[in-house]
């Protein structure tokens, strides 16, 4: 029999990884909530992508579940759910998985590995990256509008499941320095609060100049603070994170020629915090420009950019204020410095 993976927290991500090893033959179960699920009951579990790829999967050929009881037959865990939702999932991993199952983390932030370890003593617990955008879309897809590739910490751990990852189409980068693309991944996640705020797609609002001044500071307060704290970050995406400020504060012509590689993303991708505050929820703003927050802190710092983000993202969560246009925010943030 081959191991069996649980997919816990299928929602954008979740499916979407969970759906394309399905495709490729892996024995999966994707664990969720009645979102996702009534969904693939409507529409089936349909994955698109940016290079028109196309994976139709009826809704009867996917097992979604409810029940938790399903990670008792996991012999490994993808854990997709945000990070709010994380030390709940550890507590529904405790109670009914086996400790020898392999819990790896697929989320954004630098802090769930740790959290889990924390509650899972004993366990395998592993870190991971998703690179790119997966967004729902309205007629039903899961659209992956981005590039790039899975990372993982690396361990023999993994073995048993690298072939079907790499048959499903997204391979798995091992890498030692895993703390390091955390914190490079968090600097791109820097941008979700502003996304988020603008109402924009991805592409349009990076396209616009006054938006990527505003997330150039973000990053050059995450720089100094990470140098302060001695801790490189990793270069995750096509642009060096030292390079990101510079290369953001280019006027449109010129950035649209420099770095094109940015702006090579679909029409159709939003960060996933834009997701979370239109379905009224609760974002992972503490977990994102948050953790910069924490870092300064931990040294005696402040990072006043990075700090009004999470306000307001905490204000628009309570429906006290709406979307921003760039220019205003960029205003704002001047202030706060
Ligand atoms: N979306 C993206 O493009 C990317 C996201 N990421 C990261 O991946 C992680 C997941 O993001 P994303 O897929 O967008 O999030 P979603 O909110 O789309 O998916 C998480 C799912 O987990 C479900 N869930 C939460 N708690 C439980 C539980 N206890 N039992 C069962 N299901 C549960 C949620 O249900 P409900 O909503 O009903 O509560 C939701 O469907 C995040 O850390 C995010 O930052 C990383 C790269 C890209
Ligand atoms: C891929 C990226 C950076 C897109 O914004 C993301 O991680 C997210 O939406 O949370």
């Amino acid at each position: 029999m081959s191991p069996r993976i649980v997919v816990f927290g299928s929602g954008s991500v979740g499916a979407y990884v969970g759906g394309a090893l399905l495709h490729a033959g892996a024995d999966v179960m994707l664990l969720g909530r009645e979102r996702m699920q009534q969904r693939i009951l409507r529409h089936g579990l349909v994955l698109t992508d940016l290079q028109q790829r196309r994976i139709d999967l009826d809704a009867g050929q996917v097992p979604y579940r409810l029940d938790p009881q399903v990670l008792t037959e996991a012999d490994l865990i993808l854990l997709t759910v945000k990070s709010s939702d994380t030390e709940q999932a550890a507590q529904t991993i405790l109670q009914h998985a086996r400790p020898s199952s392999v819990v790896l983390s697929l989320q954004n932030g630098v802090g769930n590995t740790e959290a889990l370890r924390r509650q899972l003593p004993g366990w395998q617990v592993l870190g991971g990256m998703v690179p790119f955008n997966v967004v729902q879309t309205p007629d039903g897809r899961l659209h992956r509008g981005t590039q790039g590739e899975l990372m993982v910490e690396a361990s023999p751990q993994l073995s048993p499941w690298l072939a079907h990852f790499a048959k499903a189409g997204l391979p798995l980068l091992e890498r030692a320095d895993f703390v390091a693309v955390q914190w490079g991944k968090l600097l791109l996640n820097l941008n979700n609060p502003l996304n988020a705020l603008s109402g924009l797609p991805l592409k349009t609002q990076l396209s616009q100049r006054a938006w990527r001044r505003c997330l150039a500071l973000l990053v050059d307060e995450a720089l100094v603070t990470l140098d302060a704290a001695g801790i490189v970050p990793a270069q995750v995406a096509k642009i060096p994170p030292r390079k990101l400020p510079l290369l953001l504060r280019l006027p449109n012509w010129l950035f649209k020629r420099i770095a094109a590689q940015m702006l090579r993303i679909d029409p159709e991708a939003r960060s996933s915090m834009w997701e979370d505050l239109q379905a009224g929820r609760r974002t992972e703003i503490d977990y994102l420009n948050g953790a910069v927050v924490a870092l300064a802190a931990s040294l005696g710092r402040t990072v006043p950019a990075n700090q009004l983000l999470v306000d307001l993202v905490h204000q628009t969560e309570r429906g006290e204020s709406g979307s921003w246009d760039g220019a205003a925010l960029w205003q704002a943030l001047q202030c706060a410095r």
